[in-house]
């Protein structure tokens, strides 16, 4: 393709002469190591590395021409100055992949928890009835039945719209991040239906302020197509702003919640087999969530308000919920043989550990014993709010390792004591070791005692642990497996 062809609708610094503009390139790419005979090299200025730093080395790979923001470097090839290189390579590859998101239906989930639930439950929905679905998110991509591994919750804009071009489903579902947005990730993307799960505390090392975590998110939202819907859970307070926000705007918006005013509006909650009646047009429904926990009932009337309106008749939803097999690592129960049940839970912000410890709670847990920790490098002031909440609602909680990412562990240990001494109320211990605080959780319960487990959901260790495993619920495995494996404290 031509690089007038490739630029439509990049704004660059100055026009193309006539040479740029009839080059042909053969891809696109912004990984220096990644270029091929003709490829146009995008320099990106990242968050670790400035891709400026590995022109020359696209040059020596075969590159046919660069794009960048600093001012044209003397070089043997065409450069191309544009204002923003993120944006630019979003816009390319839209124009390179023929705009797939145009062609589909693409439904894009953004907010702090539920997107990777609320995206697996829909992709069931559609597949049960008919419609072939991708999926694009934190666990994994599945295009056309590939399942193709993710290295972010919402992958770089070039593999975005390479899986999008990919893909032949009927739909595609997405998890939208706010990293993603404002990375520019998802620029480009049309959505015929955008969906807010809530908003907590999260991501604040990042974004500051939760207001301007929220405005974000809220991006994400302009980009739905011209008659597309909005679906939105006004039980969380930032959601019914957006909602407000986005009928000013002249957007179709569909509510959730619990006020008569939603257009699908929830009552009669029901936490032990969780249910809830559901009134849209006068009409009732009972939706029962094939998953434990007032969230996963929000996470599944989400489902069902998206999956209604792309074809799935409620009829085919209420018959086909109950065969959703649930997702990896979230809310993921194991009963063991003594009686005791173990959760391995994704839950790494207060109000998913408070629904996760409720969730316990409500299938009649004699004693709640969690273990947990907090990643290294992440928001930092979300912590005590975490504790809290686990002091509160657990009988007893061992602080552990979680990712350590550059922390040292001997400082994330300091930091657990710290905390516990500070925040806890005597509930708790501190065992540096993950695999040995879940050994010690598993060992001190007895019939009738939930041992939950949350952070890393089916996610592997970044660290080496003592009892050689790699996951948490490898860890469960091996220590119910083996009896004699009795704590080393
Ligand atoms: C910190 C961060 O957000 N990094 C993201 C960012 O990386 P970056 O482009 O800034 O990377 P960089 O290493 O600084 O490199 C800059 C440029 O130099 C180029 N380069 C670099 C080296 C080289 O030899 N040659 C070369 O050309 C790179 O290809 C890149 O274009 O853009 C990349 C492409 O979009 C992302 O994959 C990457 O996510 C990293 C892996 C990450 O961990 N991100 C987390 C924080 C994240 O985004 N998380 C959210 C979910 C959050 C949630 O839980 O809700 C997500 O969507 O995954
Ligand atoms: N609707 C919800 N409200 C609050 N907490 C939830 C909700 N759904 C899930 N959770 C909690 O959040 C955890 C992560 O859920 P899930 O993976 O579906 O969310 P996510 O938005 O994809 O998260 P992440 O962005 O961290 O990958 C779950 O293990 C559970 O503890």
């Amino acid at each position: 393709m031509n690089l007038t062809d490739i630029l439509y609708k990049v704004a660059t610094t100055l026009p193309l002469t006539s040479e740029q503009a009839n080059l042909f390139v053969s891809g696109i790419t912004d990984n220096s190591s990644e270029v091929t005979d003709g490829d146009l090299f995008i320099a990106i200025k990242g968050v670790n590395q400035d891709g400026h730093d590995h022109i020359q080395t696209a040059i020596q790979k075969g590159a046919a021409a660069i794009i960048g923001e600093q001012i044209a470097p003397l070089l043997s090839i065409p450069y191309i100055q544009v204002e923003n290189s993120r944006k630019t390579l979003a816009w390319a590859a839209k124009n390179f992949y023929g705009d797939p998101s145009q062609r589909k239906t693409v439904i894009g989930i953004t907010g702090t928890n539920g997107k990777t639930t609320t995206s697996f439950l829909l992709k069931h929905l559609f597949e049960e009835n008919g419609q072939s679905c991708s999926l694009i998110g934190t666990i994994q991509n599945v295009i056309n039945d590939e399942v193709i591994p993710s290295r972010n919750t919402t992958p770089s804009a070039l593999t975005l719209y390479k899986l999008l071009a990919k893909s032949k489903d009927d739909v595609v579902v997405m998890e939208v991040s706010s990293h993603g947005i404002d990375q520019y990730r998802i620029e480009g993307i049309e959505f015929d239906c955008c969906l807010f799960t809530n908003l907590h505390h999260e991501h604040l090392d990042y974004h500051g302020t939760m207001e301007a975590y929220f405005e974000k998110k809220a991006v994400l939202f302009n980009q739905l197509k011209e008659n597309g819907v909005a679906i939105i859970n006004t039980e969380d307070d930032w959601g019914e702003k957006l909602a407000m926000d986005l009928k000013h705007k002249g957007t179709t918006v569909i509510t959730v919640g619990s006020n008569k005013e939603n257009v699908l509006c929830l009552k009669d909650f029901q936490a032990q087999n969780p249910s809830v009646t559901v009134i849209e047009s006068g009409e009732e429904a009972t939706v029962t969530s094939p998953m434990v926990g007032i969230h996963n009932l929000y996470n599944t009337v989400m489902a069902y308000a998206t999956a209604y309106r792309f074809g799935v008749t409620k009829q085919q939803i209420t018959h086909t919920l109950p065969l959703f097999a649930g997702v990896g690592g979230r809310f993921e129960m194991t009963k063991l043989p003594n009686g005791v049940t173990v959760v391995i839970d994704y839950a790494h912000t207060s109000d998913a550990l408070y629904y996760c410890l409720t969730a316990a709670r409500s299938q009649g847990a004699t004693k709640l014993i969690h273990v947990f920790g907090f990643r290294g490098d992440r928001d930092e002031s979300k912590r005590t709010d975490m504790l809290r909440v686990s002091s509160i609602i657990s009988d007893r909680y061992i602080l552990t390792h979680d990712d350590l990412n550059s922390v040292s562990p001997s400082e994330m240990t300091h930091t657990l004591e710290k905390l516990n001494q500070s925040f806890g109320n005597e509930k708790g211990i501190v065992v540096p070791d993950r695999s040995l605080a879940i050994q010690h959780a598993i060992h001190s319960s007895s019939s009738g005692d939930w041992v939950i487990i949350t952070g890393k959901g089916i996610e592997s260790y970044k660290q080496v642990v003592q009892l050689e495993t790699n996951s948490d619920k490898e860890t469960v495995q091996l220590i119910t497996h083996h009896q004699e494996l009795r704590p080393n404290l």
